[in-house]
């Protein structure tokens, strides 16, 4: 058994939305094949994956580093002991030969890019979907039923307090019970017109999280708190930097609502930063790591090893990024939920054609892999890469 080929590709994921920090008019992803020797169901295995948005795709660190260090090692080294599947961890840490500790920048995205499609490949060499994989090898009671949320309300060229009403009763409509729009990007008099717009659009059919993506300083940061410390949110995410810990951990004294962030720490050790030095806290607040960003499942599972160290349960993480690769770990290993963006970056985020959102909550289909196969305009996309 072994892989065969490792194949990358570079795909626009462009649209005019901005938010506080970034627009994504030149945003792009990596999409990638992992190619098995293995045949199941008459059809060769391939595992897929992706980056999430908000960080660009990775052809250069994937194509000189990443696939190579994978592709030239002893097949026989990438192997589980039981000879019957690859080993995740071991094709990490076959990736990660020769790169030094700490300052992870974005080799952290490659990784968890490929770590994705290793884990959608080794699923589908086992012939189970990967959350009731995840739920087996780690001895967890796989729960189907997962928790979403619909993400939007960003800042988009004309866009009036009327249309960001429509966009969130689009997501009500679709059967989500939160909803998240951007703050940060206007003035703080602007945003709290657009929360009590959303505010009055939703009334009590859902609840509004707010998303400031790291803009603030403190004094701003505080100054929003005071604000929207007056709404009953769901939650004020990622106020400032994400590594001054010190600003998060301030932030606590202004605002005792919950508060959500980690969408940009990517790795165990960093996590652990926010969990030692962040003042968050364990009975109402959100962490929001995205294996595709961070390492990958592989390192995602040494931070909920962070987490348990620190007092923190799985269900206190919501991870950014709305891909299905986070729904099989929410189902398999017992996190809180997951993200989604229900109008955006397509095809790659959403769940399988079949997947109704209800009350909030969506089913889990019994797919072998990831899932990606159920899902008609992404697996289309990832077949013309490799099949
Ligand atoms: O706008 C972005 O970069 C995405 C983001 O923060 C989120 O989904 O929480
Ligand atoms: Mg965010």
């Amino acid at each position: 058994m072994q892989i065969v080929d490792i194949v990358e590709v570079t795909k626009p994921i462009a649209s005019p939305i901005r938010n506080a920090y970034i627009d994504f008019s030149k945003m792009t992803a990596s999409l990638v094949a992992v190619v098995t020797d293995q045949v199941r169901d008459g059809r060769r295995v391939v595992g897929y994956g992706f980056n999430s948005n908000g960080r660009y795709g990775q052809g250069g660190l994937i194509r000189e580093r990443f696939r190579d260090r994978v592709l030239s090692a002893d097949p026989k080294s990438l192997i589980n002991d039981a000879g019957d599947n690859l080993d995740p961890h071991r094709i990490w840490a076959a990736m990660m030969q020769n790169e030094k500790p700490g300052g992870h920048g974005e080799r952290s995205v490659a990784v968890g890019t490929m770590d994705m499609a290793v884990w959608d490949a080794v699923a589908k060499i086992a012939g189970k979907p990967l959350f009731r994989l995840l739920a087996e090898t780690y001895g967890v009671e796989a729960d189907p039923r997962v928790f979403v949320y619909a993400a939007g309300g960003y800042y988009y060229p004309g866009k009036d307090l009327s249309a960001l009403r429509a966009e969130m009763r689009g997501y009500l409509n679709r059967g989500y019970t939160v909803v998240k729009m951007k703050i940060g990007g206007a003035s703080i008099d602007e945003d709290r017109r657009r929360i009590e717009a959303v505010l009055e659009e939703i009334g009590n059919e859902a609840q509004l999280a707010v998303d400031a993506n790291g803009r603030f300083d403190l004094e701003t940061a505080i100054a929003y708190a005071k604000m929207l410390r007056e709404y009953p949110l769901f939650w004020y995410e990622e106020a400032g930097d994400p590594l001054d810990y010190q600003l998060q951990a301030a932030l606590a004294d202004f605002y005792p609502g919950p508060m959500a962030t980690g969408e940009n720490l990517f790795s165990h050790q960093d996590a652990r930063n926010l969990l030692r030095h962040g003042g968050m806290r364990p009975d109402r607040d959100w962490l929001q790591f995205d294996c595709a960003l961070s390492y990958g499942l592989v390192e995602y599972l040494r931070t909920l090893d962070v987490l348990k160290v620190h007092g923190w349960s799985p269900k206190r993480c919501i991870p950014h990024g709305g891909h299905q690769m986070s729904l099989n770990i929410a189902a398999g290993l017992g996190l809180g939920g997951n993200e989604s963006y229900p109008d955006l970056f397509q095809p790659y985020g959403g769940f399988p054609d079949s997947v109704k959102v209800e009350q909030g909550y969506i089913t889990m289909p019994e797919l072998p892999g990831i899932g990606f196969e159920g899902k008609s305009d992404l697996i289309s996309v990832m077949r013309e890469l490799a099949e």
